[in-house]
């Protein structure tokens, strides 16, 4: 199937958006059937389908479908929970996370040079082969008045790192320089955030980015973002090596897991 025939080409790792069909099969499959791959956060429970047409802080309405589950390492997936149509999903979604997991190790690897340090260093702080992938998949349907709305609200992504894909409706943008800036549209190109847990752990030297999405009046914006997080037992705080008395730790050390809890429950790090 696919609605971007003209973007698969050469580099199948960074080209294929290899839950199109599966967002298609979930996202706009019939109400019911959604709800039978409904998450249910109050369990703790993300997996599946979720919605967030709700209102936050600013009145602004949120204005995205979702869908999330784990790709990585195998001892946490749930096939059960992948969408089942197209039948081709899981073989594709396979494939997709064994190339992430290679950009991943290559990032991670070029990160830690990038602070003085051996390439495998981060790597191992995020739980070496333990290292969790996770999908979600965004879908920003039409919006009428899309001025009242956000598709994601200014966050950084809790993550190490994010890697990102949307399709070709414009909407991310990154807080810089004081403002909002458009990230532009690169056909075949794989969008790469710096999350929490790299910015605690570079001590600062690496700095999340803050974004947000927009949605569009017209056309369906679609992103599929694959977060790259330690395991949830797993203990970030500043590198010892990065850490003396001219460069005090500027964060506090903490399990992932408290890390999360208090990011949705919005209580200071
Ligand atoms: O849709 C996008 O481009 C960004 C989505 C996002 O920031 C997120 O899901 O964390
Ligand atoms: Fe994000």
């Amino acid at each position: 199937m696919g609605i971007f025939p003209s973007h698969r080409s050469q580099d199948r790792t960074v080209v294929d958006r290899p839950a199109e069909g599966g967002w298609r099969g979930i996202l706009q499959a019939p109400q019911k059937e959604k709800e039978s791959y409904a998450n249910d956060p109050s369990t703790g429970s993300f997996e599946g389908y979720g919605t967030k047409m709700t209102r936050n802080l600013d009145e602004k309405v949120e204005w995205v479908d979702y869908y999330f589950h784990f790709m990585s390492p195998p001892s946490r997936v749930n096939l059960d929970i992948w969408p089942k149509n197209p039948p081709s999903y899981r073989g594709v979604t396979v494939e997709y996370n064994g190339e992430l997991l290679k950009i991943t190790n290559k990032l991670l690897e070029l990160l830690s040079e990038g602070l003085g340090l051996e390439g495998k260093v981060l790597k191992s702080c995020l739980g070496g082969d333990g290292i969790e992938l996770e999908m979600k998949i965004n879908m920003y349907p039409p919006c009428p008045q899309p001025q009242l709305a956000l598709g994601v609200e200014p966050h950084t992504d809790m993550s190490a790192l994010t890697l990102l894909v949307p399709n070709d409706v414009p909407g991310l943008q990154v807080w810089k320089d004081d403002n909002w800036v458009a990230v532009e549209y690169f056909p075949n190109a794989l969008f790469v955030h710096v999350g929490d847990q790299i910015e605690v752990l570079s001590n600062g030297k690496y700095k999340s980015v803050l974004h947000r999405s927009l949605v569009s009046k017209e056309r369906m914006r679609m992103s599929w973002a694959v977060f790259v997080v330690p395991p949830h037992e797993t203990v970030i705080g500043p590198l010892p090596e990065l850490i003396d008395e001219k460069n005090p730790a500027k964060y506090s050390t903490k399990t992932y897991a408290e890390y999360r809890y208090r990011k949705f429950n919005k209580i200071p790090q």
